[in-house]
């Protein structure tokens, strides 16, 4: 079977990791979280004591991180200098920190060759989830999904997910996805944005399940005519 390339994008929390992972494990694929990678160069940042509101002191450091993505879907993997970083890059600091980092030019170069040199290693294909890919990263996709949902079930999604570790209530939740996407998608360099080709997916009333079938079939319809 010829390989494919799938580029998954869409604001927080509207289910493109929990897809991308299914999707690329039913079909055979690798996979990866592109979002992974920008919190481990910000989690880096803040290990480094670099200042993640100073973008030019980010831009200096940007090419010091060496990070490596693992792109089993079973078991997807981030390293920063060798080191699992799994763990930290999802604490609340580097979530409330990412968007700045993510929005320096230098950054966003030096991460989109590494997803660019991933994608292309990937022999049997690649379902690749993030903000930029269908327009920046991966322009020449096979298939481009970008995923939506309302902001309410998106913060009720997430508030679900954090129950008993650092929760917040739902309003605290919503703002905070809701500056989150401002951020990334108002800043000048590859914003958070749907490529003019890309198949839209309003995830708010489908289950995981529903939403996990839609972009399968829509990959083997890609397929078929490939
Ligand atoms: N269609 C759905 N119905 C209900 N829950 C869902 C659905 N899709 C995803 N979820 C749940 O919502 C939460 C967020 O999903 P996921 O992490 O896949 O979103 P995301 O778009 O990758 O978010 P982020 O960009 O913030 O990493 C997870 O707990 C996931 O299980
Ligand atoms: N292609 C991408 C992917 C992510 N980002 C930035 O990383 C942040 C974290 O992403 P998650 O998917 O793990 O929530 C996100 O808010 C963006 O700032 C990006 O810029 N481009």
């Amino acid at each position: 079977m010829e390989s494919v390339i799938v580029a998954i994008d869409g604001p927080s929390g509207t289910g493109k990791s929990s897809t991308s992972k299914a999707v690329a494990a039913e079909l055979g694929l690798s996979y990866l979280d592109t979002g992974a990678q920008y919190r481990a160069i910000t989690w880096w940042m803040i290990s480094n004591g670099i200042d993640t509101t100073d973008a030019a002191a980010i831009a200096s450091a940007s090419g010091k991180p060496v990070i490596e993505s693992g792109t089993d879907p079973a078991a997807p993997t981030i390293t920063v200098d060798g080191a699992d970083a799994s763990g930290p890059i999802r604490t609340q600091e580097v979530t409330a920190k990412v968007s700045a980092v993510s929005a320096v030019p230098e950054v966003r170069s030096r991460i989109t060759e590494l997803q660019r040199s991933i994608a292309a290693a990937a022999e049997k294909g690649i379902v690749v989830e993030g903000r930029d890919i269908g327009t920046t990263v991966l322009p020449d996709a096979d298939l481009k999904i970008f995923l939506t949902a309302s902001p309410e079930a998106r913060a009720a999604r997430r508030s679900g997910e954090l129950k008993g570790k650092e929760a917040a209530d739902l309003a605290t939740t919503r703002e905070a996805l809701i500056k989150r996407d401002a951020a990334d998608s108002s800043r000048k360099t590859s914003p958070l944005a749907k490529a003019d080709d890309a198949v839209e997916v309003d995830t708010s009333d489908l289950t995981l399940a529903q939403v996990i079938e839609c972009v399968v079939t829509l990959v083997e319809e890609k397929r078929a005519v490939k």
